[in-house]
């Protein structure tokens, strides 16, 4: 995924803006094309889908299948070529409506992990005396107040993605955006920050679009899992998950019967969607 945008827009910004339910997703007869004439690529669409404040929606597919074009629109980077997106109640605004996570943490190497969050802070207007406060409760809740002193080249890579989650918190958005956030990780390490991810998520009454090439992944975060079709992407199946979200250890629900069930009905979908 790439932008153009500066890290205060990928930040995001405090509030939700829009003058709908803070978090609430809308996308109608939405169609996305690059390119003119013969070079013309129809990525994504029609897609309509609406996703209400709370959900953690997983956006599943194969690679090209429009997942990231789709993210982009609902972080308004891009804006549809047909159709309409709508954040909020509103129109998607990049660092106002949504933080940002993506594959590749974007951080400041020179600086520490203190440092890269006060700056998400500093982008987010949290008042410079607020800022010490919040920026220990962030690091506390992503597990990383231990290495608030090191500079980001001095952390291992599944400590950057945290530290890009939490700058991505540090906005208090009502909706969180996650393109393949833990895709480059070692299996363990993406295990345990999909866990996190999933306890940090839950009650916040936040927002989540997750995107993912994993059923595995879709299965143990998704309050929703999306499917879609190979390009153009269109929804080819809308799967409500009924996993529970508390009272039972991540061990407890990777080893369940139904979360075996979901990950193969989502892994069926997304070779079905495929083809
Ligand atoms: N800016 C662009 N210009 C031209 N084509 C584009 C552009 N962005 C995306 N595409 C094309 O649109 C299609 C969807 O791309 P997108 O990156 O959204 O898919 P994806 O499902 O996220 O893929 P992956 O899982 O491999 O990251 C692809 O065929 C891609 O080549």
């Amino acid at each position: 995924m790439s932008s153009n945008r500066t890290d205060a827009e990928i930040d995001g910004d405090a509030g939700a803006g829009g003058d709908g339910v803070p978090g609430g997703i809308e996308l109608s007869g939405v169609t996305q094309r690059y390119g003119s004439g013969a070079s013309e690529v129809t990525a994504v669409g029609p897609v309509d889908l609406t996703v209400p404040p709370g959900e953690f929606l997983v956006l599943v597919g194969a690679s090209g299948c429009g997942k990231s074009t789709l993210l982009r629109l609902i972080a308004g980077f891009e804006e549809p070529t047909v159709g309409e997106v709508r954040v909020s109640g509103g129109q998607p605004k990049p660092g106002v409506t949504s933080g940002v996570v993506f594959q590749q943490p974007r951080l400041f190497p020179w600086k520490t992990v203190g440092g890269n969050i006060d700056l998400a802070l500093k982008y987010a207007r949290v008042p410079k005396q607020q800022r010490p406060k919040r920026r220990a409760e962030l690091l506390d809740r992503v597990g990383l107040d231990d290495v608030e002193r090191r500079r980001i080249w001095e952390i291992s890579g599944g400590q950057q993605q945290r530290v890009a989650i939490a700058r991505a918190l540090a906005a208090e958005t009502s909706l969180l955006l996650l393109d393949e956030p833990f895709a480059a990780l070692d299996a363990l390490t993406r295990e345990r920050l999909q866990e996190d991810l999933r306890a940090v998520s839950i009650d916040s009454g936040r927002t989540n679009v997750f995107v993912t090439h994993s059923a595995d992944e879709a299965a143990f975060l998704g309050t929703r899992i999306v499917v879609l079709t190979k390009r153009p992407g269109q929804i080819a199946l809308d799967i409500p998950s009924d996993l529970p979200r508390t009272g039972v250890s991540a061990e407890e629900l990777r080893g369940s019967p139904e979360y075996a069930a979901l990950r193969a009905e989502v892994g069926a979908a997304v070779k079905a969607a495929a083809s």
